[in-house]
């Protein structure tokens, strides 16, 4: 038996940060997709372990089953319509069954993600003997919230084969999960993202799951409809960073300046919520429309101000700034920041000769730019084994 899952990558557009501390913060999924092919072995197949194959980064796992009931016993008293937290000492327990694969220095923030699937894995399925496979489009590490589309398709697959979640085996093609099913495979793969970022907010596996538009705080979601097109060009420095520190360092500036932070998180919620109106707000015009892109690039540069008080900048952000702002653009980084990905307005009346141009200029700079597709579907599953 066999599912496949995709779930996709997001943007943010404003309010990265602040919402881990309960600002509001707008986010659209983007048409870059994570996907799970999850198999399990017929019974004749006697095959007795699981295998996991990461192809983003060439490797590979194999645990006899055995092994992972030794290490994780009371996993199979999870249960899979229950969510639960894995504590620290069971991060270390499962960090000692990668011990037997060495994982390159390079490659040492992979073993958060492995860990993640462990949990998920043992607690939605038990000990069954599996061969699962993961592939992105997404860069992993840059700020598209790769970890979030890994955890929603991973939990989605382990669900779909589950008990707990009724899902139709006879349909083809891609197939969205019920509003009960997005819930679950949410909450699963906000304990997944967890363990890879310490303190997530949530917003990631949030847009991941439902896809679209939203606005969230403090866990709970909104959906908007945007009212107006958001051309984002979004240039990846390739400056490799990890979203746990980056959120970890502004946490340790808020416990060294309290009062400050706390303004800058207010001053962000605003930013955020403006954010929203702005573009849910009727335009009847094409003036509207350069007076609605205006603000919004006020606010853009003033999130991104904001975010440098954070301590999340970075000279490879910096001079994506720099080069579009000779052709009048705004930008802003989006995610976790230190590097990664940085998001440009591409207002609806700019020439293809100047998206061209600035294209061509952050290319000579070493990055790469791309255009994607915005506020499109959540999570999905699929049984056919098509394309
Ligand atoms: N396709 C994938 N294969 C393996 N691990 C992945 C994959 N996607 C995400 N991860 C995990 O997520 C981590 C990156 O997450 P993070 O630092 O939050 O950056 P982002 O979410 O912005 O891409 C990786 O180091 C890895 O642990
Ligand atoms: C910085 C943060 O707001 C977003 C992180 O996104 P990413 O992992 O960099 O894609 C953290 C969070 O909301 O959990
Ligand atoms: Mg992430």
């Amino acid at each position: 038996m066999e599912v496949r899952t995709r779930a996709p990558g997001k943007i943010i557009l404003a309010g990265e940060h602040a919402v881990v501390h309960g600002s509001a913060a707008v986010a659209a999924s983007i048409a870059l997709y994570t996907s799970v092919s999850l198999r399990l072995p017929s019974p004749d197949d006697n095959d007795d372990t699981l295998r996991l194959h990461l192809m983003d980064v060439g490797l590979e796992f194999s645990w006899p089953i055995g092994k992972i009931k030794e290490i994780l016993p009371d996993s199979v008293n999870n249960i899979a319509s229950s969510p639960s937290t894995c504590c620290e000492e069971t991060i270390k327990l499962i960090l000692t069954v990668l011990d037997d694969f060495k994982i390159p220095e390079a490659k040492s923030g992979i073993a958060s993600g492995v860990i993640a699937f462990l949990w998920l894995y043992t607690s939605i399925l038990g000990n069954k003997a599996a061969k699962v496979i993961v592939s992105s489009e997404l860069p992993l590490g840059a700020g598209l919230g790769s970890s979030a589309a890994f955890c929603v398709a991973l939990s989605g697959a382990l669900l779909a084969l589950s008990d707990s979640v009724d899902v139709d085996f006879d349909q083809e093609g891609w197939v969205s999960f019920g509003e009960k099913e997005q819930q679950l495979v949410n909450r699963w793969a906000f304990e997944g993202e967890k363990i890879i970022h310490g303190k997530p907010s949530g917003i990631d596996n949030t847009v991941s799951t439902f896809g679209n538009l939203i606005k969230f705080k403090s866990g709970a979601l909104t959906c908007i409809k945007s009212n107006m097109v958001l051309k984002m060009l979004i240039t990846n420095t390739k400056v490799g960073r990890n979203t746990k520190a980056l959120v970890a360092g502004v946490s340790e500036r808020k416990k060294r300046h309290p009062d400050t932070m706390t303004s800058v998180f207010t001053a962000v919620d605003f930013i955020s919520n403006e954010f929203a109106s702005i573009i849910q707000s009727t335009s009847f015009s094409d003036d509207d429309v350069v007076k609605k892109e205006h603000r919004i690039q006020e606010l853009m540069e003033m999130n991104q101000g904001l975010l440098r008080c954070m301590g999340v900048s970075h000279a490879s952000i910096e001079t994506v700034l720099q080069t579009t702002c000779k052709y009048d653009l705004t930008s802003k980084l989006t995610g976790a920041g230190g590097g990664g990905c940085v998001l440009t307005l591409l207002p609806a009346l700019l020439s293809a000769t100047v998206i061209d141009k600035v294209i061509k200029e952050l290319e000579q700079c070493g990055f790469q730019c791309f255009i994607a597709e915005i506020g499109g579907n959540g999570v999905q599953f699929r049984f056919d084994g098509g394309p």
